[in-house]
Order: C-alpha cells, then structure tokens, then sequence
C-alpha cells in the first residue's frame, strides 16, 4: 500500500519557475523515510502535495494505486508542522483539537506524554512541545496511513525531541505507519530513517 508521488511538476506563479519538476518519491508502510535540501527548495510544498493539500500541475499521487485528492472526512495522510500554535483553534480545548481527528485512546495519549490536565486547556495556555504533542495525537486516527512530520520538533529542545520521537517510532512501528520526516537536521534524519531522499 504505498503512498506514490509520480512525475510532480510544481510552480505557485503561473508563468514562474518550476519547484518540482516530473519529481518521484515513494514512501512504503512501516517506513521512516527523510527528505532533506536547503531552505527554500520545495519540501513543506512537496509535503502538502503528497497529504493532498496542494494539487499538482502535473502528476499524480497516489496511495495503493488510487487518486489521493483533498478528501472529505479523514485523510489517511496526515500532517504535522513545524508551529503546532498556527494548526490549531486557539479558541478550542485541547480535549475538542484533539477530538477533531478522533477519539484518541488512553494508551497513545499516554505514549505521547499528555497529560490529561492539559486537555482543558486552550493552546495559549500550553508550552510549544506540550501543544505538538496534542497535535501530532490528532494526526493518529485510526485510519492515518501515512504521516509527514515537517520540521516537526525543530523548535523544541533535544529532551522533549527525543521523547516525541521515541513515542512516534514505536507507534508508527506498531502501527505500520509510513513517515516522511522533513528536517534540516541531519543527525535526526540519520538517526531516525531507513533512507533520506535528497530534494
Ligand atoms: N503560497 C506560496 N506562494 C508563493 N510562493 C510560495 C508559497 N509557499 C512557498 N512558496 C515559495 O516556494 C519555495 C519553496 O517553499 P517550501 O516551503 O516548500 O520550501 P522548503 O524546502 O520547505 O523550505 P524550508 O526548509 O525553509 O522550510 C520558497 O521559495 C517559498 O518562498
């Protein structure tokens, strides 16, 4: 059931310059794969093309050989940014942002070190890694597939990074869940992956 990108073309002006072009990746269930390149060169884009947020000029992704498009309902691809605060409702408790991708069970809540004080909380009122880890239990529903974590603990310090990455390996093992992990960390990436794309 692999989540295929095929001959991606991609340019956000219409006459400007191509960022992706005829791009191929492929990511397998139970992979961790990374995808690495200088700032600016096209992977959050490539991200959102493959979790369905973008469409690309030309090309397909697919996942177990059918279309993936901006479906309706739950997206079994899902993503987790770099600043959990812009991903979320800053009116809504941590209880209903979580609540909007599933009714998240104890024992992954556990895994990822939520604390069940946090969840009547709004985001104001939690630090960055105690709000990415809420988000990152949202994006793991039962039927998420795939998820791409861009620059996902790059704004926390090497404690908390560890902590969240020991859970979501172990959770995506169990869960033979496929990971694309974009970082400019290149030790994280050589730590965490079975191979590293390069852009
Ligand atoms: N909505 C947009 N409209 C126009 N240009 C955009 C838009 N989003 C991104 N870009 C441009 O596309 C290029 C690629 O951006 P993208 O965020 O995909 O790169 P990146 O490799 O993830 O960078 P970084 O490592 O710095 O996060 C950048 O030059 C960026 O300015």
């Amino acid at each position: 059931m692999p989540l295929e990108g095929k001959g991606l073309s991609y340019r956000y002006a219409q006459d400007g310059p191509w960022l992706l072009r005829r791009r191929e990746i492929t990511v397998r269930r139970g992979e961790v794969v990374g995808l690495q390149g200088p700032s600016g060169c096209g992977k959050t884009t490539l991200g959102r093309i493959l979790a369905g947020y973008l469409q690309p000029h030309e090309g397909t992704v697919t996942l177990a050989g059918k279309a993936v498009r901006a479906a309706r309902g739950y997206h079994p691809i899902q993503m987790v940014f770099q600043h959990p605060e812009q991903a979320v409702n800053p009116k809504w408790t941590m209880r209903s942002t979580i609540q909007e991708g599933w009714q998240a069970d104890q024992p992954t809540m556990h895994r990822l070190g939520i604390n069940e004080a946090w969840l009547d909380r709004v985001p104001a009122e939690l630090s960055g890694g105690e709000l990415q880890r809420c988000c990152i239990a949202r994006a793991l529903g039962p039927e998420t597939a795939y998820l791409i974590a861009d620059e996902m603990t790059a704004m926390l310090d090497a404690v908390t990074q560890a902590q969240i990455w020991h859970a979501m390996l172990e959770l995506a093992q169990e869960r033979s869940l496929g990971l694309l992990v974009i970082s400019h960390d290149e030790n994280l990436l050589k730590r965490i992956c079975s191979r590293i794309e390069p852009m």
